[in-house]
């Protein structure tokens, strides 16, 4: 297969309008009507220095209302935000031929390296986005080699930033399954070995940003995502049925609960529908780290949130089954969680 064309190199080529594999149809543009900005509602500020260990009842709100939230006070420290944004940066300002020694197989899905396109067919609209993605746990399909080498420090950036980062998402499943009234490491338990891949996107500034989104309308598939972003801004999360910007808050990490969240907890929780818009200026950066169970794990509502009142909500799927419909039918919003809805 063709290796996709580089939104990067569309864009530093001057092009003043967009290409038309890019323009998104009308109701899926940003900046419609709906994106109002007299909606006053805005994404909830978790601070883990006030949880003593304890359940936090914003926590609960926040995962239940929105599936997003930012948490600050999270004790990863700042150089380490800073030094992963700034070795990922530092990849993207290289000269294309050195990128491209670290291109991904367009060919299968989630290849890890340097990539355009979310998924390997893809007949739909096309993002506005290049990114970086690295496998990163379990140790076993850490390979820094595929890694770029010519960034100094960059391997060892990766390495501490997956460590912290899979830290902090066990602190967050722990008081996610404290306020469900589970026993603390039911969550943890119940998607097993942690999957974890870590992808920098990077959107170039956009000709015609109205037009286009930098990545479209999706839920994470997996458990749980960490991620940071510049002070650009672009990331919006649905709160009923409006899309509400992530503002950048620079020093806290961004929370999003993912599909298989959504699933054990039985409903009560729900999978953050969120996209990327672009802008004509500025290029933009966003660092996720997605915690994702194995695909040989079935995944399914906890017992203890099922009763009479509450009926099982989701039918069991064998993780990697699910993972297999995603990639093949594309996001499309939460098309993939909403097939396995019991009706
Ligand atoms: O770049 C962003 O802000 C969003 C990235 C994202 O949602 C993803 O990679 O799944
Ligand atoms: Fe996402």
């Amino acid at each position: 297969m063709e290796s996709p064309q580089r939104v990067q190199t569309l864009a530093e080529s001057g092009l003043s309008l967009l290409p038309e594999e890019y323009i998104q149809p009308p109701d899926l543009r940003p900046n419609r009507s709906t994106d109002t900005t007299t909606f006053a509602a805005t994404v909830p500020i978790v601070d883990l220095a006030s949880s003593h260990g304890g359940p936090l009842p914003e926590l609960r709100r926040a995962c239940a209302e929105w599936g997003a939230f930012h948490v600050v006070n999270h004790g990863v420290p700042l150089r380490l935000l800073d030094a992963i944004r700034g070795a990922g940066l530092s990849f993207f300002a290289a000269p294309m031929a050195e990128k491209l020694r670290f291109a991904c197989d367009p060919a299968s899905p989630a290849s890890e390296g340097y990539g355009s396109r979310m998924l390997a067919k893809d007949d739909g609209v096309l993002d506005w986005r290049d990114y970086f993605d690295h496998h990163t746990l379990p140790e076993s399909r850490r390979n820094p080699s595929r890694w770029p080498g010519f960034v100094p420090s960059y391997r060892d950036i990766v390495v501490e930033y997956s460590n912290s980062m899979k830290e902090l998402a066990q602190k967050l499943l722990h008081l996610i399954s404290r306020s469900l009234d589970l026993p603390p490491s039911y969550i943890e338990e119940a998607v097993g070995e942690v999957y974890q891949n870590i992808t920098i996107s990077y959107y170039s500034p956009c000709p015609q940003p109205e037009l286009a989104l930098g990545l479209q309308a999706h839920s994470d598939m997996g458990t749980v995502t960490l991620l940071i972003q510049d002070d650009v801004g672009g990331l919006e999360v649905l709160k009923d049925g409006e899309w509400v910007i992530m503002q950048p808050l620079p020093d806290a990490i961004v929370v999003i609960l993912a599909d298989q969240m959504e699933i054990i907890s039985n409903g009560e929780y729900r999978s953050a529908q969120h996209r990327a818009i672009v802008n004509s200026n500025r290029a933009r950066l966003s660092v996720a780290t997605f915690y994702d169970p194995s695909k040989a794990r079935k995944i399914y509502p906890a017992p203890q949130l099922i009763n009479e009142h509450r009926p099982a909500k989701y039918r069991e799927v064998l993780y990697g089954d699910y993972v297999s419909s995603w990639y093949s039918k594309g996001p499309e919003g939460k098309r993939n969680i909403d097939a396995l809805l019991i009706q």
